[in-house]
């Protein structure tokens, strides 16, 4: 092969060349799916830009997308080619899920179809579980056993569970779903509302489904204003808000891009995703962040689903944070939203029976 961009749909792992001009870290196998689609289109550059594993990390791109997208997908590896990014050892397109999934180190799960105007996330369950199937059933098959796997493809959380489930070789913690996005979502609302930088503003949690039920919760919000960290409830000091338009504004924002737009976020949701893996690989010292993880029943969730937790991260593992006091505000929105969760997973269950 005379360039170091592989773009045959069939080409073996062996096929794969490296770019010689890379000659940092040894490259590691990165997956997207949905690697044609509108995320992928700028999450792909950002991974393979440095912004998720480091800029002393290689990687090789395997992009995953259905037979008739590969026309599409061509594109995609060309542009990737111009983009001359150093860190890119190399990028195998393929519609094979066992050959995309084969020794990669990190899967990002996106392929999945996107909700159109007046639809649930969760009305998409039963057109992309069976994608989450059989993905599960390859990856089990050919991925490493240590693969950090991100859903974001909805039902993002309901997804994943049914990954994990069809994965059972690879531990159930390997697997996430996004929220991400609502935690940045809910970060940007509170720090305009208070008036500082987005940095400034922590400790915002997002429980549950990525769905219209989750519970975006600022009651543990910090903002650092004049230098002192403050509490965000107490300068906010508007019950009505925090309980009200500020949570209604998180859980629905999703549906009010797709309003605007006429397509569901794509930029902030690979942004999202860089995010969300960056902070498993690297870890995020004593920084919360929200993570759909396979719930061990804290905080009075429902075991065995994956519920939106706060979470740190250290040596590549995720922690739920605990201690948090659970106002009874705080319990019915949990409560609601696990419940949810829970009838996602059976609707999800009879489906792949089929
Ligand atoms: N968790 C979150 O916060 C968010 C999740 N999403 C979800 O992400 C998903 C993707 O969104 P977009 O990229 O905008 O959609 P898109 O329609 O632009 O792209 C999806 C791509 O997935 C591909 N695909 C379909 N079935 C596949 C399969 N079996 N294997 C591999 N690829 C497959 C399609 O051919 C298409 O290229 C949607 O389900 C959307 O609802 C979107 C935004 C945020
Ligand atoms: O709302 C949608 O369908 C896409 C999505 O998950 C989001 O933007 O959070």
């Amino acid at each position: 092969m005379s360039s170091i961009w592989c773009c045959r749909p069939t080409a073996a792992d062996s096929d794969i060349v490296i770019n010689k001009s890379v000659s940092m870290a040894a490259p590691i196998k990165v997956v997207v799916t949905g690697a044609a689609g509108q995320i992928a289109y700028s999450l792909l550059y950002q991974i393979a830009s440095g912004a998720v594993f480091g800029p002393e990390q290689p990687v090789y791109l395997h992009l995953l997308d259905i037979a008739p997208m590969m026309g599409v997908l061509e594109g995609v590896v060309m542009e990737l080619a111009d983009c001359a990014l150093p860190l890119l050892a190399g990028v195998l397109p393929t519609a094979n899920p066992e050959e995309a999934f084969k020794d990669v180190v990190a899967a990002f799960l996106v392929g999945a179809m996107p909700r159109r105007e007046g639809m649930e996330r969760k009305d998409l369950l039963a057109a992309n579980v069976r994608i989450f199937k059989e993905q599960g059933q390859a990856l089990d098959k050919v991925a490493r056993k240590d693969v950090k796997v991100l859903v974001v493809g909805n039902p993002a959380n309901t997804n994943a569970l049914i990954c994990s489930k069809y994965a059972p070789s690879i531990p159930k913690e390997n697997f996430t779903a996004m929220t991400r996005l609502d935690q940045n979502r809910a970060q940007s609302q509170l720090a305009a509302k208070v008036g500082v930088p987005v940095k400034d503003v922590k400790r915002v949690i997002i429980w549950g489904n990525h769905s219209s039920t989750q519970f975006p919760d600022a009651s543990n919000a910090v903002a650092t204003i004049g230098g002192a960290e403050k509490s965000v409830a107490q300068v906010i000091n508007d019950d009505e808000y925090m309980k009200g338009t500020f949570v209604t504004t998180v859980q629905k924002r999703g549906a009010a891009v797709i309003a605007a737009r006429k397509m569901s976020s794509a930029l902030s949701a690979a942004k999202a995703a860089s995010d969300h893996m960056r902070d498993w690989f690297l870890g995020t010292g004593d920084r919360w962040v929200s993570m759909g993880v396979v719930s061990d029943g804290s905080y009075g969730a429902p075991p065995d689903v994956v519920f939106s937790f706060p979470v740190t991260v250290s040596n590549g593992q995720w922690k739920i944070v605990q201690g948090l006091t659970i106002s009874d505000f705080a319990r019915q929105m949990l409560d609601a939203t696990g419940k949810e969760l829970v009838e996602e997973k059976q609707e999800a269950l009879d489906v792949c029976k089929d």
